[in-house]
């Protein structure tokens, strides 16, 4: 079975051994570094994967798996540099960081493959977008998409379109959970107890996502279904509507994926 070592195990890297564990791979199989012992002895406890030094992760992993933040990277690379050689793979969960950068600090041939996941990975329902940087074969790719799969669903896709990704899906979750915790305020406003307005709103949102996900219609055809004539919904369309929610979510996601073109820009080569 490849090894894996997850490099940063902090939410993602979490989410990723988790989602692997309960998709059946052994822990033997894992491995995580983790900068603060404590947080290390935890999901040791947790979930029975060792934590070793990135020199262990080096020599015993088939795939490195970086999961630490962007501001992060540099230190984590010139350590690898001298540790790895074109046999691993080098799995990149970073928002924003380009394959070329990759490619520019570890050792020359090295295969890369950029990948944006979310953070459902922790309960196997996981969006992945994975792309190929110059060195990875379409056996590297399947590799990544195998080990993805396990934990979600997958889309291959271009480098160019990853910051786009990052915006949508990666910090998509962020969204959702932003209007679940708005819609249970509005239960308070209506004077509800606070357990029955997030009881209310979460198997909402579970059911509107298990019929998105279920029935193949369209957003539009299941909204237009709740949306009787002279009914209440209506009412509320018409207030999000005027408040420009549309074109607020529309500015917001261009505006992350700004933010995801900066954090590569901040590692580009002088
Ligand atoms: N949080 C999210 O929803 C998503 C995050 N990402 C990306 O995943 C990466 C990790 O994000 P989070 O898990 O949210 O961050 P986090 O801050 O929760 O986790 C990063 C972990 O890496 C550890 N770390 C940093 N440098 C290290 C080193 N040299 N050796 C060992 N451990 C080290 C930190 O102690 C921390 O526990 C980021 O690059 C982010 O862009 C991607 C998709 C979704
Ligand atoms: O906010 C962030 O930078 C990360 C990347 C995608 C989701 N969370």
């Amino acid at each position: 079975m490849t090894r894996i070592a997850v490099l940063g195990a902090g939410k993602v890297g979490e989410a990723l051994l988790a989602g692997l564990l309960s998709s059946g791979r052994s822990a033997d199989d894992l491995m995580f570094t983790e900068r603060y012992p404590e947080r290390a002895a935890q999901l040791t406890e947790q979930y029975g994967v060792s934590s070793v030094g990135v020199a262990e992760a080096a020599k015993r992993a088939d795939v490195l798996v970086v999961a630490v933040k962007p501001q992060d990277i540099d230190p984590l690379l010139v350590e690898l540099n001298e540790l790895i050689t074109t046999r691993t793979l080098v799995v990149s969960m970073c928002a924003g960081l380009p394959t070329q950068l990759y490619e520019r600090c570890l050792p020359a041939g090295v295969p890369v493959v950029r990948v944006m996941p979310n953070t459902p990975m922790l309960v196997g329902e996981a969006m992945s977008a994975v792309s190929a940087g110059t060195h990875a074969t379409e056996e590297h790719l399947t590799l990544v998409e195998e080990m993805l799969g396990s934990v979600g669903k997958v889309v291959k896709l271009p480098e160019a379109q990853q910051d786009a990704v990052t915006a949508l899906s990666g910090s998509g979750p962020a969204y959702f959970f932003y209007l679940v915790e708005a819609m249970i305020d509005a239960g308070i406003l209506l004077g509800l107890p606070r357990a029955v307005a997030e009881q209310l709103i979460i198997q909402s949102a579970v059911g509107a996502s298990t019929m998105l996900a279920r029935t193949g219609q369209h957003p539009v055809t299941l909204r237009e279904a709740v949306t009787s004539p002279g009914g209440t919904t209506i009412n509320a369309i018409r207030e999000l509507e005027k408040h420009g929610v549309r074109a607020a979510l529309l500015a917001a996601i261009e505006a992350a994926r700004d933010r995801s073109v900066e954090l590569g820009k901040a590692h580009e080569e002088d």
